[in-house]
């Protein structure tokens, strides 16, 4: 099975998850994506959903298949969020953001019921932080922010180049209008603390480390799904199942 196939059959396996009448949170992203186009057929098939986009290439992407859309004004609450990531965690805290959409990504997952992580077997580590954490911060301070950044990571032991993400000669710009740091502090193992440290700083908006958001991932592999559930209380455990 083909890197394509293994998304496909993760969004498969996601929208059995999905039903009549729920309001969705939907992901950005290549694996995004292809459960956007089986959201599509189903909806084709008459079951009612309503989606709010994480990214206007997810919304540009349902308009055309003709997937119905709200926003989070009107529709602020959300049951179920599918969305792809980066890097996965055996507790499932995530690495995200790679394609640019993370604050909307975040802020539609924290307002679900429920957010599932879609992947190809690749994006899990035992512990985050081979993909560079993409951090968004405002395009106002840029030196100061990226200079504060590397400092914070410092006290927690953790070093590497902060690069400000291209797209050819110009800096990306996120549908947010901010700009984004690739930070490639390597493992990085007390998120929460990285977290706190990050938040601290004015000019960053908001990182790429999901904290407590996703409660199950399914990740497809040459050798079937496998579906993984994290309840999310203090001291809960986590339960593996495969099919
Ligand atoms: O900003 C983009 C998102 O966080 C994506 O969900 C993430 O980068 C994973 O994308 P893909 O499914 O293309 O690997």
């Amino acid at each position: 099975m083909d890197a394509r196939q293994l998304k496909v059959e993760a969004a498969r396996a996601a929208l059995a998850y999905v039903g009549d009448g729920m309001r969705l949170g939907i992901g950005t992203g290549t694996t995004a994506e292809e459960f956007v186009r089986l959201l599509a057929e189903k909806v084709a098939t008459g079951i009612k959903v309503i989606g709010v986009p994480t990214s206007e290439r997810t919304a540009a992407l349902c308009r055309e298949l003709g997937v119905p859309l709200s926003t989070l004004e009107d529709t602020p609450e959300l049951d179920l969020t599918v969305d792809g990531a980066d890097e996965i965690d055996p507790d499932l805290t995530l690495i995200k953001g790679g394609g640019g959409a993370l604050l909307r990504e975040k802020i539609v997952a924290a307002a679900s019921g429920r957010m599932i992580v879609i992947a190809d077997k690749s994006k899990l580590v035992g512990t985050l932080g081979r993909f560079p954490l993409p951090i968004e911060v405002n395009q106002f301070g840029l030196r100061a922010t990226e200079i504060a950044v590397g400092a914070a990571a410092a006290k927690l032991g953790l070093s590497g180049p902060v690069t400000l993400r291209m797209t050819g000669s110009q800096p990306f710009v996120t549908d947010g209008g901010h700009f984004i740091l690739d930070a490639s502090f390597g493992r990085i193992p007390d998120t929460r603390a990285l977290s706190n440290a990050l938040f601290a700083i004015p000019g960053v908006v908001e990182h790429g480390l999901f904290i407590g958001l996703a409660s199950t991932a399914i990740i497809a592999g040459g050798d079937g799904i496998e579906t993984v559930h994290v309840a999310r209380k203090p001291g809960s455990s986590i339960d593996h199942d495969v099919a």
